[in-house]
């Protein structure tokens, strides 16, 4: 038996609703009650069609005393009526024990889900940015399934090993000579059992880690599809998935062989230890073959107990590793998880950034940022690739902690303030816009019930996002499925629906990372359009890579290598930076 048993006991009862205790006591009456079915009744009936044969009962002549404590007649009709109401009640016993069992694996289950998804929500962003996808994908799905796996099997060992205790400790009682031999017999199968037990744990690792690269390049296969297939070079990507599943499917080969090891000794190594002890006791201890009879019957399903719990070890321990990876995520999502101010604010007013740094390891990204954002002002934010608008942007929307330095909402510390009331406020349109696999209504709402007060606010969305026409050519149907990626719709489309989804929502700051890929004049001019009418009714964080689109914008910064190097409006800034003017000219919208 492997002490590592009793280690996992407290972890799962942590995980469980129901307490790992009363389903072990409920096993040990099964047991109990399964035992003394088996032994009792054959010396039991013995007794009754003879009624004076003590010899037959071996050790057992206190069940006659009790039969004649209550007064009842031994005779073929008691003992039997007896035997049929002690099944009953181990029937009732195992039905509890089976719901008991069903109620852990079930809330076991749903603790590690709910867990990792509450996890993941912790996570900061930074901390999101050091994770390969793959690696979360994995422990979310198949390490999950191969976690509630290794508890349920874990189940079945508690089970098997409640059950073998208990008959030995019967044997035991039957003759405590043979017990002895016999349990010693058993220790000694452990050897065997370890040594298979430790190649499956080292295969179950691998797979752990083969699962993580499948599920990586499955999630770049999907993401990158279009690509994929445009080059061809979903041949040679598809390789690596292949390579992954034979890898996958060779490592399960070998946990598989040694399982099969281990369920097909079982049974010649049970009867070749109780052989070897019957041959001991009989010659060389002088045993009485009559008690050991008792002793044998039990032995033999304690060994049998034994052994089934030895395969489902072993199969445990292929399935362990999973609880590891997922225990070493989380942890290391704890690492990295969000600031925990406790303020909560109901608007975002004014921002002032001050001596503001930020390095990533030893590169500084952002060097001395020091600017103040009137409420619902606009700024811009613009620079060569690299320079650290994105950076900068991310941590004034609260995506990423400053290392040194302040970020101060209307006075206050933006490390003091409840992130999410924070997050309430904060709208935010990403370079490739954001489209849910879903409806039309539900990619704006963002899955707000469809009642007329949400709809009449819908419909007002798509008329200021300038959806109308689109809407209008789809019969009005707010039930449009978008499909993944929003790939039923164009590339302007998405954008406009995104801008939509945060004109819905009840914001106070907007980021807009504007697309670096070219945008069509029709687009370019509907984001310079959307930013002039959202001028004074949020304040407005634009990474600007086109620059007509900010001409309005009340501030534009000019970043330069993690620092601002120059700042004022359009026409201040195209009239003291001959790098402005340049960046202008290069997009060939030179200032009238
Ligand atoms: N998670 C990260 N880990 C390490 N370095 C990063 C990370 N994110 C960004 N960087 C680096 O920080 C620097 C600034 O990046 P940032 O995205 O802020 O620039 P940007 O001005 O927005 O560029 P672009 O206009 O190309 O989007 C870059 O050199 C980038 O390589």
């Amino acid at each position: 038996m492997d002490f590592k048993l009793f280690k996992y006991f407290k972890d799962f009862n942590k995980l469980s609703s129901t307490n790992l205790v009363v389903f072990v006591i409920f096993n040990f009456f099964v047991g109990l009650l399964d035992g003394i079915g088996l032994v009792m009744f054959i010396p039991l009936l013995y007794f009754a069609i003879k009624n004076d044969d003590t010899q037959s009962l071996g050790n057992m002549e206190y069940i006659v005393n009790a039969f004649q404590y209550f007064n009842v007649p031994i005779n073929l009709i008691s003992v039997l009526v007896l035997m049929v109401l002690l099944f009953f009640v181990k029937g009732i016993m195992a039905y509890i024990r089976s719901l008991l069992s069903i109620k852990i694996q079930q809330s076991s289950a749903r603790t590690i889900r709910f867990q990792l998804i509450d996890s993941l929500q912790r996570l900061s962003y930074e901390g999101f940015s050091k994770v390969d996808s793959g690696y979360i994908q994995n422990n979310m799905t198949t390490e999950t399934n191969r976690y509630i796996s290794a508890i349920n099997i874990y189940l079945a060992c508690l089970q098997n090993i409640s059950m073998m205790l208990i008959y030995v400790f019967m044997a035991i009682f039957a003759d405590w000579k043979f017990a002895v031999l016999v349990v010693i017999g058993g220790l000694l199968t452990n050897i065997v059992f370890k040594y298979l037990n430790h190649y499956t744990t080292i295969y179950g690792q691998k797979l752990s880690n083969i699962g993580r690269n499948f599920q990586n390049y499955l999630i770049q296969n999907i993401i990158n599809f279009k690509y994929l297939k445009a080059t061809n070079y979903y041949e040679i990507y598809n390789e690596k998935l292949k390579r992954e599943i034979l890898l996958s499917e060779n490592t399960q080969y070998k946990i598989g062989r040694i399982s099969a090891i281990s369920d097909n000794l079982r049974e010649p190594l049970i009867i070749l230890i109780i052989s070897i002890v019957m041959v001991v006791q009989l010659y060389f201890l002088n045993g009485n073959m009559i008690h050991m009879m008792a002793a044998i019957l039990l032995f033999y399903r304690s060994l049998n107990h034994l052994t089934t719990f030895q395969g489902f070890w072993n199969k445990f321990l292929a399935n362990i590793p999973a609880k590891f990876s997922i225990d070493s995520m989380m942890h290391s999502f704890s690492t990295f998880s969000e600031p925990k101010g406790h303020n909560k604010i109901s608007r975002i007013g004014a921002i002032e950034i001050k001596d503001l740094n930020f390095s990533y390891g030893d590169r500084k990204i952002l060097d001395s940022i020091n600017i103040t954002i009137k409420n619902k002002s606009s700024i811009a934010l613009v620079g060569e690739s690299g320079a650290g608008k994105t950076t900068l942007a991310n941590i004034i929307g609260g995506l990423i902690e400053p290392k040194s330095g302040q970020v101060i909402i209307d006075g206050e510390q933006i490390s003091q303030i409840d992130i999410k009331s924070f997050r309430n406020k904060v709208g935010y349109v990403t370079q490739e816009p954001v489209i849910f696999d879903d409806t039309l209504f539900n990619n704006i709402t963002f899955w707000q019930e469809k009642n007329d007060e949400n709809l009449a606010k819908f419909w007002k969305v798509i008329e200021r996002a300038s959806l109308k026409e689109f809407f209008e050519a789809h019969d009005n149907n707010e039930d449009l499925p978008l499909g993944s990626n929003g790939i039923l719709i164009s590339g302007g489309q998405k954008q406009r629906i995104s801008i939509a989804r945060e004109l819905y929502k009840d914001i106070d700051l907007i980021i807009l990372d504007e697309a670096t890929s070219a945008l069509d004049s029709e687009t370019e001019k509907y984001i310079k359009e959307q930013i002039d009418n959202l001028s004074g009714k949020a304040t407005m964080v634009i990474i600007a890579h086109r620059l007509s689109t900010i001409k309005n914008t009340d501030i534009i910064f000019l970043m330069e290598n993690g620092k601002i190097v120059e700042f004022g409006s359009y026409e201040e800034l195209y009239q003291k930076s001959s790098k402005f003017q340049s960046m202008v000219k290069l997009q060939n919208l030179a200032y009238d």
